[in-house]
């Protein structure tokens, strides 16, 4: 495409020579770039991709953008913001794809997973084309795709999408973290549906306090723009049991469906909950409808809750929705059972924050006839604030406690069990080691009991100063089975 086209979608920018130049791809990172590419130079948290530039050019870069003048030999694009810019440039070079399907975007700090996975399971009900990104994969009809970040970077999401249309896709539902709303990384997205889930402690290594992380979230809401000038239908829906939801409503021009356990537009009478799963009755502006499901717990009420509201802002009927969520497998790591003949249970779920590991573990309780048990850990450069917490819930709601490591990345992993425990007096094991830990969990284990081992969840590596090497808690937790059983 040509850089003069491809700049009709920048606003505002200064531009330095004036050749005539064809541009062949966006990239962002100096040693991906190809000849033909536009280099974006970004400041980032770890270093400054102005400082790239010259190995970008040598790489072939056709034309720079940057936030500064810098003395190069190809076209230069000056900006303030190159981050959003990159996101501008990218919707235009892949022709918009999010305009011609419809986009459903989930944030909040617990559940947008199982909401995404939800979602597919209802559109795919529905007889649509589906694409969803988020932690586990980006999957494009039945293809699946490795991602490094639950919301990959605009040229990486635009791409993806661009696919999802040539493919067919007409749904696509994704997850939409803080970090990515803070870094512009899903400006320009056309979403046609903003859904929250919940706030609670999370990621204040990154957001000044919960306020700035709730104004990240707030930018979804905003984002989905004036309802009359867009001509299109476009909703909000709301989790009002939180108490961040109000501040979210009053972010967005759009209609808003409202959600919750006992109010809301959409809301719950009947709840039955056992270790089958749950049984209610869905309240809607639509509509009344029986639902059952496997899926165990509140949450997981609230999660297809949160499912139902933006598929019935899609236009789909109580019935189908109901149907995919009886037929509906859970989401890999998330409440996932580990069978290999023991008669104790083994529970392996991604809960990473205080508030999933307290919804977690009183789901078990409230099923388990023997002893809650569980092995949990914190992970390394991430919130140091909920390390503590999450040690706590841990000793209040479990009958025996195992800390240990959950990729501590850079950080020692003593420091990290420290900020977990030295303000406990005792009571509890801490095994760095997480197979130790869990090997010695297992073999504590009697009949009736649960085990969770919480916070990996569908990880299948753990990184230990900076370096990953395979591990699967689901994979361990079977060996541990079959080593005790060979022991005895
Ligand atoms: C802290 C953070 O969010 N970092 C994200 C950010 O990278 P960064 O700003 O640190 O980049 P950097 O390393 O400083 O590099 C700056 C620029 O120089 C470029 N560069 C660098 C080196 C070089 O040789 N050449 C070169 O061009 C880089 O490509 C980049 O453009 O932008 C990148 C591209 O979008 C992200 O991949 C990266 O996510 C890192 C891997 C990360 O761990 N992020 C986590 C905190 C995160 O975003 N998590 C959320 C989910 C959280 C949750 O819900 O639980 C997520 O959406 O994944
Ligand atoms: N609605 C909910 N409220 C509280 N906890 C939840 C809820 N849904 C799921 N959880 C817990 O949070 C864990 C993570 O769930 P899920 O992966 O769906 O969330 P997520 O928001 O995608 O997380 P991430 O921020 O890591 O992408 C689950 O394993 C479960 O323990
Ligand atoms: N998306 C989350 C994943 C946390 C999972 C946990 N296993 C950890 O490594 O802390 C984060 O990056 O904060
Ligand atoms: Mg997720």
């Amino acid at each position: 495409m040509n850089l003069d086209q491809l700049l009709t979608s920048v606003p505002f920018y200064k531009r330095f020579g004036d050749q005539e130049t064809n541009i062949t791809g966006i990239t962002m990172d100096s040693r991906q770039v190809k000849p033909g590419d536009l280099f974006m130079s970004i400041r980032g948290f770890e270093t400054d991709g102005h400082r790239y530039i010259p190995s970008a050019i040598r790489n072939g870069a056709a034309a720079i953008v940057a936030e500064e003048f810098v003395e190069v030999d190809v076209p230069l694009i000056v900006v303030s913001d190159t981050k959003r810019v990159m996101a501008q440039l990218a919707s235009y070079y892949y022709d918009n794809p999010t305009r011609d399907m419809h986009l459903i975007g989930v944030t909040g700090t617990n559940g947008k997973t199982t909401i995404t996975y939800l979602l597919d399971e209802i559109f795919t009900e529905n007889r649509s084309s589906t694409g969803v990104i988020g932690t586990i994969q980006t999957k494009i009809n039945e293809q699946s795709y490795d991602v490094a970040n639950t919301t990959p970077d605009s040229v990486t999401l635009h791409d993806f999408f661009h696919t999802m249309k040539e493919e067919g896709v007409d749904a696509a539902m994704m997850e939409v973290s803080s970090h990515a709303l803070d870094q512009g990384r899903v400006y320009g997205l056309d979403f046609n549906i903003a859904v929250f889930t919940n706030l609670s402690q999370d990621h204040l290594d990154y957001h000044k306090d919960m306020d700035d992380y709730l104004r990240a979230k707030s930018l979804l809401f905003s984002q989905l723009g004036n309802h009359y000038e867009q001509g299109r239908e476009k909703y909000a829906v709301v989790n009002t049991d939180d108490p961040a939801g109000e501040m979210l409503i009053r972010s967005t021009a759009q209609p808003v469906l409202t959600y919750g356990l006992e109010h809301g537009d959409i809301h719950v009478r009947n709840i039955v909950s056992n270790e089958t799963g749950v049984s209610f009755t869905m309240v809607t502006p639509v509509g009344t409808v029986d639902i059952s499901s496997g899926l165990m717990g509140e949450f997981s009420i609230y999660n297809m809750l949160a499912a139902a509201g933006a598929a019935i802002a899609s236009g789909i009927s109580l019935e189908v929705i109901a149907r995919a969520f009886q037929k509906t497998k859970g989401v890999p790591g998330r409440l996932e059972p580990v069978l290999a003949g023991q008669n104790y249970g083994i529970v392996v779920d991604y809960a990473h924050t205080p508030d999933s590991l307290k919804n977690v573990l009183s789901t078990l309780r409230k099923v388990c006839e023997g002893e809650v048990r569980v092995v949990v850990g914190c992970g390394g450069d991430r919130d140091r604030e909920k390390r503590p917490q999450m040690a706590d819930i841990a000793m209040e709601m479990a009958d025996d406690v195992y800390f240990t490591s959950d990729n501590p990345r850079s950080e020692d992993p003593e420091q990290i069990l420290d900020d977990m425990t030295l303000h406990l007096s005792g009571g509890f094991q801490r095994i760095t080691d997480r197979k130790q830990a869990i090997a010695r969990a297992v073999s504590s284990c009697q009949e009736k009991d649960v085990l969770l081992i919480a916070g990996k969840g569908h990880e299948t590596y753990q990184e230990i100063d900076g370096v990953k090497t395979d591990f699967d808690d689901r994979k361990v937790a079977k060996e541990a089975v079959t080593g005790r059983r060979e022991e005895t």
